[in-house]
């Protein structure tokens, strides 16, 4: 398989892995996840990988209803690594050797994340499956895969969700909304745009990590992206 990139830092969104259920892990989804990513990382491409927990709890919608906010971040995270051990096993189950290593020293669970086990991994073959966000409540997961893909040296993030790219609006809300095939970090911002939130765009931008968003749920979109078909959008 062509590859335009080398190691990546691919972001997976916890509500996708609902699937249709709308919560908890639809295990056709995540097979179909496994599958994808078995096929970049076997022809030799070094994945690394952050889930969200949308699917099972996020923080901020747990304050609405009473929880103590920080607490509510915590279980939040929490759902990351429940989300990332799914997918770690779903890789096995493919023949894809993968390593869950978590922000928060949960280990037996997972290894404790270290910049350098994450990259050992992947040199060895590995899918690096890094949970439990930053570690700290108030953030989001779209910026613990900034802050992670930096720190390991990905040469892009790919942020594989339900849509298939960055449009003038949320095209779940608005069908009037257009696509790019490219924008900036800062018309990101200027826009206004909640594709991503804003402390990972400017993580990305300060330290020049360019981001593709694309849609995960069509099986071989991955290997596209990977052979810089130019589908989803690059942020840059
Ligand atoms: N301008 C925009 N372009 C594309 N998607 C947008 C935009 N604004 C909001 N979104 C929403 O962002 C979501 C993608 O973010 P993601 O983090 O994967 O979702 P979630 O937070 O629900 O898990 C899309 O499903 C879409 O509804
Ligand atoms: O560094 C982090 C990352 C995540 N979270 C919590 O984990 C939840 C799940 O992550 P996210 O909402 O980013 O998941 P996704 O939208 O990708 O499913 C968030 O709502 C936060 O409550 C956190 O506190 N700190």
């Amino acid at each position: 398989m062509r590859s335009k990139y080398q190691r990546v830092l691919l972001k997976l969104s916890g509500e996708s892995l609902a699937g249709a259920k709308g919560t908890g892990i639809d295990t056709e989804r995540l097979g179909q996840y496994a599958e994808q990513i078995k096929e970049i990382a076997s022809s030799g491409v070094e994945v690394a990988i952050v889930i969200g927990g949308g699917n099972i709890f996020r923080g901020l919608s747990g304050a609405t209803r009473g929880f103590d906010r920080v607490k509510g971040d915590q279980m939040g995270m929490l759902a990351t690594v429940i989300n990332s051990l799914a997918l770690s096993s779903a890789l096995e189950s493919v023949g894809q050797p993968a390593r869950v290593l978590t922000a928060i020293n949960m280990f037996p669970i997972g290894e404790h994340y270290s910049k350098w086990k994450a990259i050992e991994a992947l040199k060895r073959g590995e899918v690096a499956i890094i949970a439990g966000g930053t570690g700290n409540p108030f953030f989001t997961t779209d910026t613990g895969s900034a802050l992670r893909g930096i720190e390991v040296e990905a040469d892009v993030m790919l942020k594989g969700t339900r849509v298939d790219g960055v449009y003038t609006a949320d095209p779940e809300k608005d069908s009037t909304a257009t696509k790019f095939s490219e924008i900036s970090y800062d018309e990101v911002y200027n826009r206004g745009l909640k594709v991503m939130d804003l402390t990972a765009t400017a993580l990305c931008k300060e330290n020049g990590l360019p981001i593709v968003v694309f849609c995960m749920d069509t099986p071989g979109n991955l290997a596209k992206v990977i052979a810089g078909e130019p589908i989803g959008t690059l942020v840059y």
